[in-house]
């Protein structure tokens, strides 16, 4: 068998299962080996009291000394309970809204509780623990699977079993590499991957495929940039006379900061190399008209350009922005998006095809599905929190002459920014528009949230807006974070009572959201609860304020980007954190929030905290494409695999072209960032 064989040829799958894997993306013998467990239960045989990680799944033997009644908690859950000794010490077992479960057990038999066991004083506490036959366990480390319908992890590992019996996998790294980083072979991190031996080879197992994984991104960026260098093919723009006059007629004067990109930008666009340009800037910072400016040179050159934005609703704001901006000129504007009708995409899609100068705003997905430019000369991407090399690859694919323009404003420590946007060249825009007032933040526990809603109220009174900002949409059983209907409910009827409330979150159809937001820009809701759907880009002037519930849920990159939401006129606001503080970390982070509103210097002192087990603004398994690393938390790892691909590349050796060429196959072809060859 192959790697690249249909699963339905693996041993033990029938056409129901196969069914089964296709759901889950799985669809070859590779995808099956990459398709990773996504945690593990470390199955521990009577420790002691002592060695017991509460992260941990192990198996007691404990001893039934007394059955509890069953009773409603105040979250009208049934709790049984029942009392256990090991070890002379007591084991509280708690099961929630099963009671039938206490018939299982008898007074003063022993059971094998299988389960994460948590000291609280003196004493164990654990949750739904299972009842285990221990000669039923197998293995110590027992991998759990993303999973979809009722398939189990049993299954698949059964299956994953099937293929390495009958295939071997090649080594892609070179010796030399293996031995420096002490890594294990390829082979062997797969097996151990689906397998653990024990926890250390397991670890030894991670860090190669992590290995693997940015050394391929690597790879990658350096193989673009090359190509890139090499590119001779592009337009080489003349800069239009009518250039002088949009500045002219922009409703604002452009910050210093601005007219030097904007400069940057004009002077890649002469070259008759593409450019490949990142403009970073922070929230606010007026990355747009840069974007526009450069769209116009190149309309004014008779060619196309297009402008790719994460949502619709940022997708209609560019529109009107680009529209306002150039309306005293006579310039061709168009948008794209999946809410635009059949007809009017026909018509879009046929304007496009021919060799006539427009500029098309739309969104990411629409513009890259079946769109044909006649004559595209810029693609400008607003590439929010996407790391993704294949996204701009698959610009640059379409069309190797057009000038490519990213934008992002996620502020990416610079040492990263080098890894990660290393096939770009870079410009900042590291200033703020005039008469911007610094947003007063301040965070509250808790129990003092009702200071945080006195301020708004008080805000809103002066006839400003304000954001309400919670993870969820809908209230979650334990109560323990707030949802969109529960702070509706809780607020249009208490305090926010006199004021327009509503609501908005991502199971809203698109039309109905920029709805929402468009009558929220004409002042007919004064506040608006959502979940984060509102971070990226929404530009309302007079919202002032903005809560951020459960402020110790979000990164703080997203905080950064929340909390820009606000402070975008010329009125002073404030963002008010409500948060659950539990660890000293969480202050910390709250801290670094009202200390500034630079997002460089924000997302440097998140990159200092990294390690410490809370969550970070930047985790981008989705959007980059990998499956184990993170570059937060693998910079070492990343900087040790950039260093060797440079140096692979380098070489003459007649192996690494061959590696390089498999890899610039898979750039365009495979999603997947382990490449085999
Ligand atoms: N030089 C300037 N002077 C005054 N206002 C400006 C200037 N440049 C941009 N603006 C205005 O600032 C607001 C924010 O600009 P823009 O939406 O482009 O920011 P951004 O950098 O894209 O921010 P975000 O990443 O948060 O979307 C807009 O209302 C824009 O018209």
């Amino acid at each position: 068998m192959n790697l690249y064989d249909d699963v339905k040829f693996i041993k033990g799958v029938g056409p129901k299962f196969e069914e089964k894997l296709n759901k889950c993306g799985i669809f070859n013998a590779l995808d099956l080996l990459l398709y990773f467990p996504r945690d593990y239960d470390y199955i521990e045989d009577n420790m002691s009291i002592e060695s017991i990680d509460e992260n941990e799944k192990i198996i007691l033997t404990c001893r039934v000394c007394g059955i509890g009644k069953t009773y409603r908690t105040n979250t009208r859950k049934l709790l049984s309970q029942i009392i256990f000794t090991y070890n002379d010490v007591t084991v509280v077992g708690k099961w929630f809204n099963s009671p039938y479960v206490v018939k299982s057990f008898k007074d003063n038999e022993t059971y094998n509780l299988l389960g994460k066991f948590k000291r609280i004083g003196n004493r164990i506490e654990v949750i739904n623990p299972q009842i285990v036959n221990k000669e039923c366990v197998t293995r110590n480390i027992v991998p759990i699977y993303p999973l979809k319908g009722d398939l189990t992890s049993k299954s698949i590992s059964k299956i994953i079993n099937n293929v390495f019996n009958e295939i071997s996998i090649e080594e892609n790294l070179p010796a030399k590499i293996l031995k420096k980083y002490n890594l294990c072979s390829l082979e062997d991190a797969i097996k151990e991957i689906h397998f653990p031996s024990s926890k250390v080879s397991l670890q030894r197992s991670i860090q190669r495929l992590k290995f693997q994984e940015l050394f391929n991104y690597s790879m990658k960026l350096l193989i673009l940039k090359d190509k890139f260098k090499h590119n001779n093919s592009g337009i080489a723009f003349k800069i239009s006379d009518e250039l002088a006059l949009l500045k002219e007629k922009l409703p604002f004067t452009l910050t210093k900061a601005q007219s030097k990109v904007v400069r940057e930008i004009l002077i890649d666009e002469k070259k008759h190399v593409p450019m490949n340009r990142l403009v970073q800037g922070d929230v606010g910072s007026g990355k747009t008209i840069v974007a526009i400016i450069a769209m116009f040179n190149v309309y004014k050159n008779g060619y196309q350009s297009v402008m790719m934005a994460p949502t619709e609703i940022l997708a209609m704001q560019h529109y009107e922005e680009v529209k306002k901006i150039l309306s005293p000129f006579d310039v061709d504007i168009e948008l794209l998006t999946g809410s635009t009708s059949a007809k009017e995409k026909k018509r879009i899609k046929e304007k496009i095809r021919l060799d006539m100068p427009v500029i098309v705003v739309g969104t990411h997905a629409v513009i890259q599905e079946d769109v044909v430019f006649g004559k595209l000369g810029m693609a400008v991407t607003d590439e929010q929190h996407r790391f993704g090399v294949q996204q701009r690859n698959r610009i640059t694919s379409s069309n190797n002459k057009a000038d490519v323009l990213v934008m992002t404003a996620t502020p990416i420590p610079r040492t990263l920014a080098l890894y990660l946007y290393s096939d770009l060249d870079i410009s900042i825009i590291d200033e703020l528009p005039p008469g911007r007032k610094r947003i007063i933040t301040e965070y509250f526990r808790e129990q003092s949230r009702d200071d945080a809603y006195k301020k708004v109220h008080s805000e809103l009174q002066g006839g400003r807006q304000a954001y309400i900002v919670c993870p969820l949409i809908e209230e979650d059983t334990d109560k323990k974070l707030n949802s969109v209907e529960s702070l509706y409910n809780e607020l249009s009827q208490g305090i926010l009572s006199n004021f327009k409330v509503e609501i908005m979150h991502g199971k809203l159809k698109p039309k109905e959201k920029d709805e929402i937001i468009t009558r929220f820009k004409n002042k007919e809701i004064d506040v608006l609860i959502s979940t984060t759907v509102i971070e990226v880009g929404v530009n309302v002037p007079n919202a002032s304020c903005m809560v951020i519930e459960n402020s110790e849920r979000f990164g703080l990159a997203q905080l950064h980007q929340l909390r820009g939401r606000v402070g975008r006129g010329k009125y002073q606001s404030y963002c008010f954190l409500i948060a659950n503080i539990k660890s000293k970390t969480t202050q910390r982070r709250m801290e670094i929030m009202t200390e500034s509103t630079d997002g460089f210097y924000i997302s440097e002192q998140d990159f200092k905290l990294r390690g410490t087990g809370e969550m970070f603004g930047f985790r981008q398994h989705g959007d980059s494409g990998l499956l184990l690393a993170d570059f937060i938390e693998d910079i070492d790892i990343l900087k040790a695999a950039f260093k060797e691909a440079g140096v692979l590349l380098s070489s003459e050796a007649e192996e690494i072209k061959k590696l390089c060429m498999s890899l610039e196959k898979s750039l365009v072809k495979s999603s997947r960032f382990i490449c085999f060859n």
